[in-house]
C-alpha cells in the first residue's frame, strides 16, 4: 500500500485529532512509532503518549519536519495563523489534510507556497471505533496518489467516499455533526425505557444497540429504510402507534432542519 513507511502527523489533539489518532493506531495502517502529534494543551499530549506510544511535542513545526502527511485538527478559527507558523517547513512533497469544518480549500492553499498538496476531509468522532464517516474533498495541487492515501487513512477508521468541495458543508451538517444528534436520541429512547420501568444500564445498551442494528441492516441489506421500516411495522400493532407519535412530533421536518442549520454554520465558517 503507498502508505507504507509514511509518518502521519497530527497539529491539534483535542476531541478529533485524538479520535483519529486512536482509531488510526488501533487501525495498525501506521506503527504509533509513526504517529507524530502536537498540541498547546499539555494534558492531551501526555495522555496520547502513555496510552498509544506515539510521538508528542508542543512544537507544531517539530510535527511537519518529521511527517510526511500533516492531519490539521485545530478549530476553523485558528486555522490561518497555524498554516502561517508552519508554512516555512511544508515542503513540496508534504500532503496537508485539513479536517476543519468550512475552511475552503482555496483558502488554505492560499496561506501555503505555491503548489502545496492539500486535500479537505471531513470525518467525524466515530473514528474513535473505527465506524467514522468520511467524505475526502482534493485540492488543486493533491495527486491521484494524494487522494488514494487519504481515502486509505479514513477507510481505515470507518467509511469514506469522495465528493466534490461545494458538497463538504452538507456532509458536515449530516454526517460530521451527525453522531451529535444521534446521541440524544438515544438517550431519549433510553429515558423511555426508564419511564417505563427499565433499569437505566439496561435502557441505554437496549437503545445503542438497537441504533447500531438498524443503522448496520440498512448498510448491508442495501435496503431502503422505509422498507425496513416496514418491516417492523405489524398492522394494529405496537410501532405504528410509535410511529404516529414520531411524526406527530415532526420527527422528519427537526432531523432534516438540524442538518441544514449545520450545514448552514459551515458555510457561515468559510465566509
Ligand atoms: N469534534 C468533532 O466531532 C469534529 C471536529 N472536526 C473539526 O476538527 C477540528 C478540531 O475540532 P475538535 O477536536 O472538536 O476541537 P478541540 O478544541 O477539541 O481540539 C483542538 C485542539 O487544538 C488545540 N490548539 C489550539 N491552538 C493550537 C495551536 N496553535 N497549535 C496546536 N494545537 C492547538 C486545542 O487546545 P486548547 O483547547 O488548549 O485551545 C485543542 O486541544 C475543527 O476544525 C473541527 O471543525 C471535524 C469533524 C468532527
Ligand atoms: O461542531 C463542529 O463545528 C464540528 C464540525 C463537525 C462536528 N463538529
Amino acid at each position: 500500500m503507498s502508505l507504507a513507511g509514511k509518518k502521519i502527523g497530527f497539529i491539534g489533539t483535542g476531541k478529533m485529532g485524538s479520535a483519529l489518532i486512536k482509531g488510526i493506531s488501533g487501525a495498525g495502517i501506521v506503527p504509533c512509532s509513526g504517529i507524530y502529534a502536537s498540541d498547546v494543551f499539555e494534558a492531551s499530549l501526555r495522555e496520547l503518549r502513555d496510552s498509544l506510544g506515539v510521538n508528542v511535542t508542543q512544537d507544531n513545526r517539530e510535527v511537519v519536519n518529521k511527517s510526511d502527511i500533516i492531519v490539521l485538527a485545530v478549530k476553523p478559527q485558528i486555522l490561518k495563523s497555524v498554516l502561517s507558523s508552519i508554512k516555512d517547513d511544508i515542503t513540496g512533497d508534504k500532503l496537508m489534510i485539513s479536517i476543519a469544518a468550512g475552511v475552503k480549500l482555496e483558502a488554505i492553499e492560499n496561506e501555503l507556497s505555491e503548489g502545496t498538496h492539500v486535500v479537505r476531509v471531513m470525518p467525524n468522532i466515530a473514528a474513535t471505533v473505527a465506524e467514522a464517516a468520511s467524505a475526502v474533498a482534493q485540492g488543486k495541487y493533491a495527486s491521484a496518489e494524494d487522494a488514494e492515501d487519504v481515502l486509505n487513512i479514513f477507510r481505515s477508521v470507518g467509511s469514506a467516499i469522495s465528493v466534490p468541495e461545494n458538497l463538504m458543508d452538507a456532509v458536515t451538517g449530516l454526517s460530521g455533526s451527525g453522531p451529535a444528534f444521534i446521541f440524544p436520541v438515544i438517550e431519549a429512547m433510553a429515558d423511555g425505557g426508564v419511564y417505563e420501568g427499565l433499569d437505566r444500564n439496561s435502557a441505554l445498551i437496549l437503545a445503542a444497540q438497537t441504533v447500531l442494528g438498524a443503522a448496520k441492516m440498512m448498510l448491508e441489506t442495501n435496503t431502503h429504510p422505509g422498507q425496513l421500516k416496514d418491516m417492523v411495522t405489524s398492522p394494529g400493532g405496537t410501532t405504528i402507534r410509535g410511529i404516529y407519535e414520531l411524526e406527530e412530533s415532526g420527527i422528519r421536518a427537526a432531523f432534516m432542519k438540524a442538518v441544514i442549520a449545520s450545514s448552514n454554520r459551515s458555510k457561515e465558517l468559510g465566509k
